[in-house]
């Protein structure tokens, strides 16, 4: 990228603008598609998001000013962060209770999918001659955005907001062709009775006040709907979305990704090539190790998954610390600590890619009500942007500071989250969103969890639940 260098001889300043800006732009588009995605549909503000999303790359594409660069990535940022947030949160909607987490364990997928094309490509084009050393890498975003904007033509509406906008036969059909049954099958009957369950509690609890955003809201509406986040019976749920994110930034993968080559530099690595591929290797892999996840989630659990990951990424983290310490001057006479501070890298990394990785995306789309889902999500993922990028912005001073104590830091934070995943977070596979919701019922929702039985009994859900079981036992 030696054109890039030459042509944008830019500050440290300039380059942590350049990392913010995309990130800033991220948080904002997740919190504007919180409010929208409720009033429309989902795949309507997922195409939305996918055209800011490709305006932004083709801005940074063509460049010919700095100036196109901050404002490609600011744009580019704001459609990213609205499909952060609104493809787990279709996933989640759209997917059988049993296969849930896998599906939306494929969010993670497709995020460090990104991660390993972005860092080889630049990497393979990065000796190349003139401007496409660095207009090549910024330009094939564009393909995978292309490809999501026209896929979004097809895609079929959520069942869930569907039911909460009142079209109920819409639902049904849908529902139908998602799981390729027919619409007087019983078992579409019942999953779409607890999705009508779940939409009148919403309307008799809020009276209108909730669902009214589907239909247009003021700014004084919009506000209360996110204050509601935070009031008794959903603060737990707000907490675990902000906390999942809070954690799976804290645990330190960025700093990884972002600073690799500064990171092993700094345990004796030198050259260009070399720091380059050891920090290539940590997306390959975070990729690897997204697999068994996608694959046992539902059967393993998101809870174990979780602690198991914490406990493994805190040791990592302390292990280096205390061989940074002991050989940071001494590195190039030591070999075995050096390989073993490497090991250590990769290993966290592999823990991380299979639990705070890939469920950073599960948890916060199961563990809210559907009247709550699309603002509880967008919350979740600003909380990860918005650690993101303190994360940017803190790891290069921490590490001038002292590199030993970065590592320490980390190896904190991932010893809160395995007390954090022990003490309050709910074990999620295997349930419907509505169970989910159950789950949650505090001295608070008591009210409310009469009200829903009444409900249910209204609608005919229990009359349903008892023939479809004396069906199977008969
Ligand atoms: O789950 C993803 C993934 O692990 C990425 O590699 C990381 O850059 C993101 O911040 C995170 O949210």
């Amino acid at each position: 990228m030696k054109d890039f260098v030459a042509r944008w001889p830019i500050t440290a300043l300039q380059k942590g603008a350049m990392t913010a800006v995309l990130e800033l732009g991220a948080l904002m588009g997740a919190l504007i598609a919180g409010v929208f995605t409720d009033r429309y549909s989902r795949g309507s503000s997922m195409f939305v998001a996918c055209l800011v999303f490709c305006i932004g790359s083709a801005f940074q594409c063509g460049a010919t000013r700095l100036g196109h660069l901050f404002l490609g990535r600011a744009i580019g940022g704001v459609g990213v962060g609205a499909l952060s947030m609104l493809s787990p949160l279709y996933m989640a909607e759209i997917s059988p209770p049993e296969v849930r987490g896998s599906l939306l364990a494929l969010e993670q997928f497709s995020i460090v999918l990104g991660v390993v094309l972005g860092f080889w490509l630049g990497f393979f084009t990065r000796e190349f001659e003139g401007t496409a050393s660095w207009r090549i890498p910024l330009g094939f975003q564009i393909i995978p955005g292309i490809i999501l904007l026209f896929g979004c033509l097809i895609l079929p509406p959520s069942p869930r907001l569907l039911v909460l906008q009142g079209r109920i036969g819409n639902a049904r059909s849908v529902l139908a062709k998602l799981r390729s049954r027919t619409q007087s099958d019983p078992l579409i009957h019942l999953e779409l009775l607890e999705m009508r369950v779940e939409a009148v509690t919403i309307q008799r609890t809020f009276g209108g006040e909730m669902t009214s955003s589907v239909k247009g809201s003021n700014i004084y509406r919009e506000l209360r709907t996110w204050g509601t986040l935070f009031e008794d019976r959903y603060r737990d749920r707000t907490w675990i979305g902000i906390l999942m994110m809070v954690f799976q930034q804290w645990s330190g993968i960025n700093a990884l990704l972002y600073y690799g080559p500064t990171l092993v530099g700094s345990i004796g690595f030198t050259g260009d090539t070399t720091t380059l591929l050891v920090s290539g290797g940590i997306g390959i892999v975070q990729f690897f190790a997204v697999f068994p996840t996608i694959s046992f989630i539902d059967q393993w659990g998101r809870k174990p998954l979780l602690k198991g990951g914490s406990i493994i990424m805190a040791c990592s983290h302390s292990l280096i610390s205390a061989l940074v310490l002991m050989f940071h001057d001494s590195w190039s006479q030591n070999p075995i600590p050096t390989w073993m501070a490497v090991g250590c890298i990769y290993v966290f990394t592999a823990a991380y890619g299979l639990s705070f990785g890939p469920i950073g995306w599960v948890l916060p789309s199961e563990v809210f009500p559907l009247s709550m889902r699309s603002r509880g999500v967008a919350l979740s993922t600003a909380s990860n942007w918005l650690n993101n990028f303190l994360i940017g912005l803190i790891t290069p001073v921490a590490f001038e500071y002292s590199p030993a104590g970065t590592f320490l830091i980390f190896a904190a934070a991932c010893f809160t989250a395995y007390l954090w995943a022990s003490w309050r977070v709910p074990e999620t596979a295997n349930v419907s969103l509505e169970e989910v919701d159950s789950m949650f019922k505090s001295s608070a929702g008591r009210d409310e969890l009469a009200l829903r039985r009444q409900i249910e009994e209204d609608l005919g859900l229990n009359d349903l639940v008892r023939s479809l079981g004396s069906s199977t036992w008969s």
